[in-house]
């Protein structure tokens, strides 16, 4: 196991009706901005609960922050922060409009030019407003990491920036509000906090037992529950532990100690960059064909993970291997997302440009072992096709 600190300040209010609780969080002399995406955060009743728990507070409220958050719609917010002094952010939502929020609090007293702070992936972030949030879309454990991923729209370019300074003092976790997903949005949600979990997972033997055991865990879980979460959209018991398995695959708990791969992730970026795919249909795009050819630097934990998680022990090395990563597809499309670039119509000519932006972005040495060429994204995006 490698040497590491573990860091984790949010605070999780778990459990049905607790919004509420909120007002306890924030300052009662706070100047609150509620940062919120479409319509759905009215319609489903999670924003005029907001409202309620924060009645007689100073509050304002900044609507439209898209799926896949823009650096052009946030710096809109920041501005108005900077005009009326604001000095608290509860974003209501997903992980985009968690993300956004995170971006704005770095932002309003950024010095500089603001982007950098995607080009230097937050290592210039040295201070943030604080931010609470409450979740209605678990998917990106945005709830309880450091993490964001914005987009230039005038460039399509898609960026992450990771900053201490960015954690949610606090976030609100009520698996009712999640009964208004679409089908699309949580079968979203299984696939990309299963690929979260195997960009910590799924690299080579490191002696970290509890977080092999955890992953594991986490893995079996969503096999178990997936197309149960989708198919039942108000079996509390199954929002309830859905949303808790999603935090946990990314709040930084499973990966400590441990190499980490995120190459899939780097590669999806692109996709939805240039060819607006849901964040976590481009990772079921990207997963099975990465495994494949990552298969010997790979290959220890991809056993483990046929036993352990797919219980396949018969056959060669392998067969066993191919037969996991089938498994893993298998799971993607029963959730109803394709694995393959041909089902949104992109062919071998859509390659050359993805790789030129995986160039442009510096990604050129993914992977826990940096070992990830444009070459080896070339072959990656070659065997999605
Ligand atoms: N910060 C991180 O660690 C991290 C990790 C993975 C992905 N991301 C990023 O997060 C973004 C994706 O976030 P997401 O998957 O949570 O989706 P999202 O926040 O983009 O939301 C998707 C859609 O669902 C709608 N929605 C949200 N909650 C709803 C509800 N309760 N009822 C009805 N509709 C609802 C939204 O309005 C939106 O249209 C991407 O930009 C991705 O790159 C961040």
């Amino acid at each position: 196991m490698q040497n590491f600190e573990f860091y984790n300040p949010t605070r999780i209010i778990f459990g049905e009706n607790t919004i509420p609780k909120l007002a306890d969080q924030i300052p009662a002399e706070a100047r609150v901005l509620i940062l919120f995406g479409g319509a759905s955060a009215e319609r489903n009743g999670t924003l005029p609960a907001v409202r309620e728990a924060l009645n007689g507070r100073f509050t304002r409220e900044f609507g439209g922050i898209e799926a896949n958050p823009t650096f052009e719609t946030l710096m809109k917010a920041v501005e108005l922060i900077r005009n009326e002094k604001l000095d608290f952010l509860l974003a209501v939502g997903g992980g985009s409009v968690i993300d956004g929020t995170k971006f704005v609090a770095a932002a309003v007293d950024f010095e500089g030019d603001p982007w950098s702070i995607l080009t230097t992936h937050g290592a210039n972030v040295k201070a943030a407003m604080p931010l609470g949030t409450v979740l209605t879309l678990p998917a990106t454990g945005s709830e309880m990491n450091s993490f964001s991923v914005i987009t230039r729209h005038a460039t399509r370019e898609k960026l992450a920036f990771g900053s201490p300074h960015v954690f949610p003092r606090f976030s609100v976790l009520d698996p009712t509000r999640t009964y208004s997903l679409p089908v699309r949005q949580i079968a979203n949600g299984v696939v990309d906090s299963f690929v979260h979990i195997m960009e910590q997972y799924l690299t080579y033997p490191a002696d970290g037992l509890a977080q092999d055991r955890f992953a594991e865990g986490l893995l079996l879980s969503l096999i178990e529950i997936g197309p149960k979460v989708v198919a039942e959209p108000e079996n509390y018991t199954l929002r309830a532990n859905f949303m808790w398995i999603a935090t946990l695959a990314l709040n930084g708990i499973i990966g400590v100690g441990m190499p980490q791969d995120w190459s899939t992730h780097s590669i999806g970026h692109e996709l939805t960059a240039r060819y607006d795919i849901d964040h976590a249909r481009t990772l079921a795009i990207v997963l099975p064909s990465m495994l494949r050819v990552r298969k010997d630097a790979k290959r220890g934990k991809l056993l483990q993970y046929a036993a352990r998680v797919w219980n396949l022990h018969e056959g060669t090395e392998d067969e066993r291997i191919e037969a996991a990563i089938v498994q893993t597809e298998k799971f993607f499309e029963s959730l109803d997302i394709p694995t393959r670039l041909s089902a949104y119509e992109i062919g071998e000519e859509g390659i050359d440009p993805l790789v030129a932006q995986l160039d442009a972005h510096g990604m050129t040495a993914l992977g826990e072992q940096s070992e990830i060429t444009l070459d080896v994204s070339r072959r990656v995006l070659e065997l999605s096709l």
